[in-house]
């Protein structure tokens, strides 16, 4: 198929140029322009093939940007991005220095609202349309929210507020009756019945006050121009419901929505995924936490795993396959899973609550107010924890140090490798008397052989993994790998000592009063935060005790950090292993010359 009308646009102004009848055509060929580019440079694909029809009519019928238009989550704004002025350089997308994978605000215009995390998007177009109202201005706002995203609470508060003003809000509900994985819940199951149309049953969104129309097929082109342009009418909060394949046009997306989700690279003509290698590789810290609950779960019935939406990308899906009375996808309601965890925990069950990181963010209040103030044994798993890569600013999992260690009651371990974390979760449901928050990373660790016996964690106890003169290097988690690797670049490796501390809280006091009474210097590193992170708490131990040594705090600086990959990100801050060594040269050199 030849690239027509595509070429020839860079913004909706062109666009709207083109005839109705073009807009089909329009729509085969940004399709092929987003496989094309996603099936190298990898990043979200289904949700972005799903909403390409919608994406070119909601141009074509509304002026954007100064009408304004909020996707939710915005992993499927790719053909959004393509069409509102960043089609060349769309193939940067979620590369360094590359245009966000997600709307951003500060990118374009037409990315009315900055997003990555879900459900926002009614709250966001609802405050616009609002502001609009207050300052005499006549624009239209549109949020479009998936089927597993206008699920969660947020979204819900959203339209109870909306319902209740004249506000000039379109919420377009794109269900394709999947998330990441399928769609959950008694909300689900409402809107089967809606498509199939054979239950009588009262319209939720017209109960709560919204001028509702649907469902309707989301890729019939002139449909949805006629129902937009009428909707353009109408005054007040209005709801349009369609119906939309994940992955439409690639057969494999479609068969398979859960794997195209975010493929990683695929072949482009075909769609197939590239052959998995025979080579034994270390597994991905979020299978040894998925293995590891199955063998626990199988011996301990009181033991639950929870996941909000993710089942998975967290693997709790092994669980869910083989225990599936105690293994629970709740839905993207993180705050939810929190709460239910506790509950189940009063009873005397023994919860892992498998939350990423990132995402733990929008549960701050029921860990501390449901859980810890509560003091109940809720096993937090927080995956994705450190940087993440190519999501970036919205999905590093780098603030949990941060936002947890100053919560009493609450324990925070950090493995270095695989077998820590089944050693801790094997340590945990031999039973607990506190909240406990485990934190790893996105991606693989070193070892392949991981499945050891298990063996209990001294709860508080960190690890000296070679003793030095001069300076102590104090990590937490999977740095640790880079920090061994920066040592044995070094010349002088005697002079170095370095500590594994496991737990950011409680520390290990006894560990430290050594540390600090051995060595000249110290280096903190971590992969959260600096400020409040682990350095703040190290810093805070040293001056307690009126230790004066230098200390040197390697981690995450204080701004937001941008998408690229995890290694290229932790150059950038420092952290990999040659800007460890380089740091460690630089205070060899201080103290030698001091
Ligand atoms: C608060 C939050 N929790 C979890 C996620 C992870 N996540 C991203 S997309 C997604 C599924 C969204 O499904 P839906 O809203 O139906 O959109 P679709 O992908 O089907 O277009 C989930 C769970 C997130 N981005 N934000
Ligand atoms: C858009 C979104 O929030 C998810 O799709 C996220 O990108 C998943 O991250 P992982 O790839 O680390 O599971
Ligand atoms: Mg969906």
């Amino acid at each position: 198929m030849k690239n027509e009308f595509l070429k020839h646009i860079n913004l909706p102004a062109d666009l709207r140029q083109l005839k109705p009848e073009e807009l089909p055509q329009l729509a085969q060929e940004l399709r092929s322009f987003i496989i094309n580019i996603v099936a190298t440079k990898e990043g979200h694909l289904g949700a972005s093939l799903g909403v390409v029809e919608l994406t070119i009519a909601l141009h074509y019928v509304f002026n954007t940007p100064e009408d304004q238009l909020i996707w939710d989550v915005g992993h499927q704004a790719y053909g959004h991005k393509i069409l509102t002025g960043r089609k060349d350089i769309f193939d940067s997308n979620r590369q360094l220095k590359g245009i966000s994978g997600f709307p951003k605000r500060s990118e374009s215009h037409y990315d009315a609202f900055g997003v990555g995390h879900s459900s926002t998007s009614i709250s966001a177009a609802l405050g616009m349309a609002i502001a609009s109202q207050l300052k005499g201005e006549n624009k239209h706002h549109i949020a479009v929210i998936g089927d597993a995203s206008i699920a969660s609470g947020m979204a819900f508060e959203g339209l109870n507020h909306a319902g209740v003003t004249n506000a000039n809000l379109l919420v377009i509900l794109n269900d394709n009756a999947i998330g990441i994985d399928p769609s959950v819940g008694a909300l689900k199951q409402y809107l089967t019945n809606v498509k199939k149309g054979t239950e009588k049953q009262d319209n939720i969104f017209e109960a709560l006050n919204f001028n509702y129309s649907g469902p309707i097929d989301g890729h019939d082109l002139p449909l949805l121009l006629s129902e937009l342009k009428r909707l353009k009418t109408v005054k007040g909060p209005k709801f349009l419901h369609i119906i939309t394949t994940k992955g439409k046009g690639l057969k494999q997306a479609e068969l398979d929505q859960v794997k195209y989700h975010a493929p990683g690279k695929f072949d482009a003509k075909t769609g197939e995924l590239p052959l998995k290698s025979k080579e034994k590789i270390p597994p991905k810290f979020q299978d040894v936490f998925g293995e590891t609950i199955v063998e626990l779960a199988l011996k301990n019935d009181t033991i639950i795993g929870i996941t909000p939406a993710m089942p998975t990308g967290s693997s709790l899906k092994y669980m869910m396959e083989t225990i599936p009375n105690r293994a629970f996808d709740v839905g993207i309601a993180e705050q939810h899973a929190v709460t239910l965890a506790a509950g189940m925990a009063t009873q005397g069950l023994i919860p892992f609550c498998n939350i990423y990181s990132t995402f733990l963010q929008r549960a701050y209040d029921q860990v501390i107010h449901d859980v810890a103030l509560q003091n109940l044994p809720v096993i937090f798993c927080l995956d994705r924890a450190g940087l993440v890569g190519e999501d970036g600013a919205t999905h590093h999992g780098v603030f949990d140090i941060a936002y947890l260690n100053c919560v009493p009651n609450l324990v925070i371990f950090v493995p270095s490798n695989a077998i820590a974390l089944r050693n801790i979760m094997y340590t945990a449901q031999l039973g607990i008397d506190f909240p406990l928050a485990i934190r790893y990373p996105r991606g693989r660790g070193q070892l392949l052989d991981w499945k050891m016996p298990f063996e209990t964690i001294d709860i508080g106890k960190g690890l000296c993994i070679k003793q030095g003169t001069d300076i102590a290097i104090l990590s937490i988690g999977t740095l640790l790998k880079n920090v061994a690797d920066a040592i044995d670049l070094l010349d002088q490796k005697e002079a170095v000592g370095y500590y594994d501390m496991q737990f950011v809280k409680p520390l290990d006091e006894v560990l430290l009063h050594d540390i600090f009474s051995t060595y000249k210097a110290i280096i903190t590193i971590e992969d959260g935060t600096v400020v409040g992170g682990f350095a703040s708490v190290i810093l805070a131990f040293a001056n307690a005790n009126n230790y004066k040594q230098s200390i040197t705090t390697l981690g995450i600086e204080d701004k937001f950090i941008e998408h690229g990959t995890v290694n290229q990100l932790q150059h950038l801050q420092h952290l990999d292993s040659f800007s460890i060594k380089k740091s460690i040269e630089d205070l060899l050199f201080v103290l030698k010359d001091g």
